[in-house]
């Protein structure tokens, strides 16, 4: 096949992730057709959401549904609370869960859903109606052999248990594998709440070794203290890594020996954010990213490195939390500069890993413990940390590439043998 793809000069994450495809095509050797079908979605749904707020006035919010791929199994991905969510956004996250449960060998598709609201502003009772209308205005394209949707950026276990309870009433019956990531009281899985923030910390180890870092010299900044960044911080800190500094939309806060973690994870549930902890400097939340550090972990949002504070990066592995927190300018001048990153795709695979063990245990009401949960977990991070650094290094690309062209080769493999590409 030629490889004449043009490639795209990434602005946002959708850009960026089209750049990241067409070089894995490019080193594949697909052709258009091939990189024209994987970087659009085969569906998108989006939907008008009528809010009655408590005062009784009415504001329409906007939703999104973006089914990326489903050549391997039902779509697969996050739903977004967030005033950020446009669909170009949701088109990308959708784009790279395809490929994280495909590197991972996790039989979905991928897909990811969103609402353009700040949900900081918005009472439990608004929120409980804005999670039910969405739910109601999406409900025709998911379900458990559809389209399995789980929490992201402002979603929690509670809207979960909204959106099952939503769906399986107008279907008349419980419908526990509609969503994962639910409480465990409504067929949760153990180890979903915590299981992004393992799946980084295992991988994260792995990286630090790789690189020749003891983990019990490391220093570790963590940027975001949402339910990934939170977890990752505490697990690093068991593993002996020194956590330093920790950030989220309000503000970071340092301390060169270490933070007491316990005493931040209190201040924060006191007062909903981490500047204002005593135990530590204030510091402005980009500074996090420009520490001396061994490891950084971006646990946030998209484009958070990019071209320009790039070359200010100090540390030497990035293990990336969060989805597209960095731009493909930006992973240029981190590989000229030695620095390893380990893919999103890759790193922060864990929770879709776990969500999967969930909606396996909700189809056969058969539940695991949580340390079969756990050993599964590792076993499947660190198999796959390991075949995509020997595929980097047998073919000299970087980790993201190598794991993007891993991904995207099971995708057009299943594309390819079901006779979808003609
Ligand atoms: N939850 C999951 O299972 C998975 C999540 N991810 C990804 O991980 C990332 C975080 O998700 P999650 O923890 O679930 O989301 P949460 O909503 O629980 O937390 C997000 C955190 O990011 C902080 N934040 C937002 N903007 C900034 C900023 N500019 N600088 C610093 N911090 C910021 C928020 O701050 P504040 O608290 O002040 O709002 C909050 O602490 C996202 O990219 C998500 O897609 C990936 C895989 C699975
Ligand atoms: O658990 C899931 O199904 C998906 C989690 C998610 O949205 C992600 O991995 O980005």
């Amino acid at each position: 096949m030629s490889t004449v793809i043009p490639v795209p000069t990434a602005a946002t994450p959708l850009q960026g992730a089209r750049e990241q495809l067409a070089e894995a095509c490019a080193v594949l050797g697909y052709d258009q057709g091939m990189y024209q079908m994987l970087a659009n979605p085969r569906r998108e749904v989006t939907v008008s959401i009528p809010l009655r707020r408590d005062n009784g006035t009415v504001e329409l919010l906007t939703g999104h549904r973006v089914q990326h791929n489903f050549s391997r199994g039902p779509a697969k991905g996050g739903v977004r609370f967030s005033p950020a969510v446009d669909l170009d956004e949701v088109r990308a996250l959708a784009m790279w869960m395809t490929w994280k449960c495909a590197l991972l060998d996790v039989p979905y598709g991928g897909a990811k859903g969103g609402v353009q609201i700040d949900p900081r502003q918005y009472s439990t009772a608004e929120l409980e109606r804005v999670t039910r209308r969405y739910t109601s205005e999406i409900s025709p394209v998911i379900g458990p052999e559809r389209d399995i949707p789980a929490p992201d950026i402002g979603t929690d276990e509670q809207t979960m248990a909204w959106m099952m309870d939503t769906f399986s009433v107008a279907r008349g019956h419980t419908v526990t594998g509609v969503v994962t990531g639910k409480p465990i009281s409504v067929g949760g899985s153990l180890g979903r709440a915590s299981a992004t923030s393992r799946g980084v910390v295992h991988v994260a180890l792995d990286a630090l070794a790789h690189a020749g870092i003891p983990a019990t010299r490391a220093r570790a900044a963590v940027q975001g203290y949402g339910k990934v960044g939170r977890d990752v911080a505490t697990f690093l800190d068991d593993a002996g890594v020194c956590v330093i500094a920790v950030s989220d939309q309000y503000g970071a806060i340092y301390a060169s020996n270490g933070l007491d973690l316990k005493a931040l994870r209190q201040h924060v549930d006191a007062t909903g954010q981490v500047p204002g902890f005593p135990g530590g400097e204030a510091l402005d939340g980009d500074s996090l990213l420009e520490l001396d550090v061994d490891l950084l972990v971006p646990a946030a949002v998209e484009s958070v490195i990019r071209a320009d504070n790039a070359p200010r990066v100090r540390a030497r592995v990035i293990v990336e939390g969060a989805n597209g927190p960095t731009t493909p300018a930006a992973d240029r001048i981190l590989a000229d500069n030695r620095v390893l990153v380990v893919p999103d795709i890759l790193a922060n695979a864990g929770g879709v890993i776990v969500s999967y063990f969930e909606w396996v245990q909700a189809n056969q009401a058969y539940w695991w413990s949580a340390d079969d949960v756990e050993s599964r977990l590792a076993d499947r991070m660190r198999n796959t940390w390991r075949r995509v650094l020997d595929h980097a290094t047998a073919n000299h690309l970087t980790l993201r590439t190598a794991a993007t062209c891993l991904a995207v080769q099971s995708v057009a493999e299943a594309h390819k043998i079901r006779g979808l590409y003609p």
